[in-house]
């Protein structure tokens, strides 16, 4: 079928799906691990399967197999596709669950218009699917729910086959002993391009200074090999144990699996609320108490930091000004502190207009100048030529979204890329007038920390 036979993408996307049919049923289970669900897939469904869970520990979701996959390749309205092949797709749902809604999870990379090879082989532009199999704990309750889309009319025997396996992989989810994961053995870290990454902040700043940009983000990225390629779940279990106050999010694409442990809400809607969470401006943890509230208050207090979260909370609020009413802003930012890391933090809360979607809010706020820079398209232009990688899906949104437009998206940062017995580590930060390639390059360790502790890629004394 050919999109552009058609009036608009809403008409091409109702068309495509219009002989589908979408069965979910969904029953409640006894609690269980979540990372046990998503190891009891590991020989049926590997290369299919998610996994998330939201910074409160209020909402895990994981998914095996692929129902359905919507994915994207298009340079531009990749988000306009998805959006409207969801919604079509959601059209055609016949048994409407009302306590478990289906869910479309995944992500987009970070910039479709940059054309570098990389390590990122087997994401497209945009990749998220609807799980076969999808777990979803929230409020202390476990329901597991079968997806099914198909054109077929008989769906009789499938759907009962498709139960046993629910059966069995519960049980096998409840009963099984997990592996005892071990840390990984790292044999070797590579600083990928240092020196034109240190190179690159010395350009951007000088184009900064010469008012052709206010902020631009700058990143680079870091290589481990392992002796023994690393399983998915491990690096789940890694992360889940290390960072317990982030986003944990994971999502395979054959042989690839880009996992990571973030801080950063880029969006989130419940029931017509839209929140968004402003984080940029960093600083590291003090070793004692004293130390650390000492250099929280520094970070507080800090011109350079302080400017980099303006143009954050600037951003973000006239993107929900567009979408949204009753708007809230604090005045100034919060200390958001994690294990390895403290941030400068603005919430920003908002009532969805009718008309405006989660997708809409996501597509126009990605990138926010925590990750891309103001202006959004200048920086885009300097990211391109002066970066000497591409992002993939590092510092993109990553999430999901249910049946009736509920969901959340991440800003996939303190992530990695794994790759069998090699990882990928992103890390970057916002280049304003007064940065400096030693002080950025030093940032980047402090946001390498988390992925790196975790794939335990860190040295004894930085421990
Ligand atoms: C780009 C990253 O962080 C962003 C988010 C919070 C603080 C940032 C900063 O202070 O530079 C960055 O804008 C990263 O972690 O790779
Ligand atoms: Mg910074």
């Amino acid at each position: 079928m050919n999109p552009q036979q058609y009036s608009s993408i809403e008409q091409y996307a109702d068309t495509r799906y219009s002989a589908y049919r979408f069965y979910t049923e969904t029953i409640e289970v006894s609690r269980m691990s979540a990372l046990a669900f998503f190891e009891a897939g590991e020989k049926q469904y590997k290369g299919k399967r998610m996994f998330w869970q939201n910074r409160e520990k209020t909402f895990t979701l994981v998914g095996l197999g692929h129902a359905h996959v919507l994915a994207s390749s298009v340079q531009q309205g990749r988000f306009e596709e998805i959006k409207h092949k969801w919604e079509s797709l959601c059209k055609q749902i016949v048994n409407e669950e009302p306590d478990v809604e289906p869910i479309l999870f995944g992500g987009f990379s970070f910039d479709p218009l940059n054309e570098l090879e990389s390590e990122w082989t087997h994401f497209p532009e945009a990749y998220f699917a609807v799980p076969s199999f999808q777990l979803v704990i929230k409020d202390d309750q476990a329901y597991v729910s079968i997806n099914l889309i198909t054109a077929e009319k008989e769906t009789f025997n499938q759907f009962e086959l498709m139960r046993k396996e629910r059966d069995r992989l519960i049980h096998a989810a409840q009963v099984l002993e997990l592996p005892k994961y071990q840390k990984p053995l790292v044999m070797g870290r590579t600083e990928i391009k240092k020196e034109q990454y240190l190179d690159s902040i010395d350009k951007v700043t000088a184009i900064i200074k010469a008012e052709q940009a206010e902020k631009v983000v700058i990143a680079r990225s870091l290589k481990l090999n392992f002796e023994e390629p690393l399983s998915a779940s491990s690096a789940l279990y890694q992360v889940s144990e290390e960072q317990p106050e982030s986003f944990l999010f994971g999502m395979e694409a054959e042989t690839q699996f880009f996992f990571g442990a973030t801080p950063e809400r880029l969006v989130k809607v419940k029931e017509s609320q839209a929140l968004s969470t402003c984080l940029a401006g960093s600083t590291p943890r003090g070793k004692t108490m004293e130390k650390d509230m000492e250099l929280g208050e520094a970070l507080l207090n800090d011109k350079k930091n302080r400017s980099e979260h303006q143009y954050v909370v600037d951003m973000i609020s006239e993107v929900f000004n567009g979408h949204t009413s009753r708007l809230t802003v604090p005045n100034v930012p919060k200390l958001m502190k994690i294990r390895d890391i403290q941030h400068l933090h603005t919430p920003v809360e908002g009532e969805l207009n009718s008309g405006s979607t989660l997708f809409d809010l996501v597509r126009d706020l990605h990138p926010t100048p925590a990750l891309g820079g103001e202006p959004k398209q200048e920086a885009l232009d300097i990211i391109r030529e002066y970066e000497t990688m591409n992002r993939g899906y590092y510092a993109a949104p990553v999430g999901w979204i249910d049946a009736k437009g509920d969901g959340e998206f991440a800003v996939a940062i303190r992530s990695a890329l794994l790759n069998e017995k090699e990882a990928y580590l992103y890390a970057g930060g916002g280049i304003v007038e007064d940065s400096t390639p030693e002080s950025e390059y030093d940032e980047t360790w402090v946001k390498f920390r988390p992925m790196l502790r975790a794939l335990g890629g860190l040295l004894s004394d930085e421990s």
